[in-house]
């Protein structure tokens, strides 16, 4: 099975080109791949089929309309390190983009990929930072999480997949992450990324996030373009007018815009290395 590593603000992943959708990816061989010990370690796998091929590896939504080949060439099959299938990732799709760039399956320039959350749109050169079009931001009311017995007041929000962003007064890095932080599961039915997030300048944060099926990792995409949302909110900035921040998290820096009713997140994507698992091994 050929593989490429890549990472955005060291958010890391193992992209499997498939673009017939023939793997035979359970979510075993997922948290194999993702083992950090015994396999080539990542937060995540980004399966690299195409759109006219997703039917096979995601029925239900090719059914519900995830689009043909005219509106998107490419599907991102995402799954978390633990196998688990997630809807979107922001950071997964910029190193996707930039994995079909480097690969020559797409020009640099505009278009979209497919996702389970619906198509979105990139932007990216030859080389350097990518662009997504994250779509809208949905602030869908309050929600606790819990982290060592304190009890931190938060914003549920859907960036396609299931966000609490919980503004903390402390720096982020004295939050103990070592286990996951609790909520209420009737809340969040089928889990949710939380986000831990303080402001530290003029529209810009820092974070850090526990996410759903990865555990806490460098940095989440979806997760800052949360955030950014709230806080944006909080400084009364709910109309279309145009508004960037920029937001820090332990694996680097994105910035996430909002405009006309839409969010852009730009930053990093960049592939390390590729190689072929052994033989048998999967
Ligand atoms: N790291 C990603 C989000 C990946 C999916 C998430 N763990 C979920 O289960 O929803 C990002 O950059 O957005």
């Amino acid at each position: 099975m050929r593989f490429v590593k890549g990472h955005g603000t060291e958010n890391d992943f193992v992209i499997l080109p498939d673009p017939d959708g023939v793997l035979d990816l359970t979510p075993e061989a997922v948290v194999r791949l993702c083992d950090r010990r015994a396999g080539i370690g990542g937060d995540g796998v980004l399966r690299v089929v195409r759109t006219k091929a997703a039917g096979r590896v995601a029925p239900a939504l090719n059914e519900a309309g995830l689009g043909d080949a005219a509106d998107a060439e490419w599907f991102m099959d995402y799954r978390n390190a633990d196998g688990g299938i997630a809807e979107m990732c922001g950071n997964g799709i910029r190193v996707f983009a930039r994995y079909l760039v480097d690969a020559g399956l797409a020009a640099p320039g505009e278009w979209n990929v497919a996702t389970r959350a619906g198509l979105r749109r990139v932007a990216l050169g030859a080389s350097g930072d990518v662009s997504v079009d994250m779509g809208p931001a949905d602030l869908l009311g309050p929600a606790e999480a819990t982290v060592a017995g304190t009890v931190y007041r938060g914003e549920r929000v859907s960036v396609g997949n299931p966000h609490l962003a919980c503004r903390v007064d402390g720096p982020v890095a004295a939050l103990d992450l070592s286990r996951p932080p609790g909520f209420d599961p009737g809340v969040f039915p089928d889990g949710v990324n939380v986000e831990f997030f303080r402001t530290v300048g003029e529209r810009h944060l820092e974070m850090r996030v526990y996410e759903r099926g990865s555990g806490e990792t460098r940095s989440c995409g979806t997760g800052t373009v949360a955030a950014a949302a709230v806080a944006a909110r909080s400084a009364g900035e709910t109309g279309g007018g145009p508004s960037e921040w920029t937001v820090d998290v332990p694996g680097g820096r994105v910035t996430v815009a909002f405009e006309d009713g839409t969010s852009r997140l730009t930053g990093p994507a960049v592939l390390v290395a590729e190689g072929e698992t052994r033989p048998g091994w999967i």
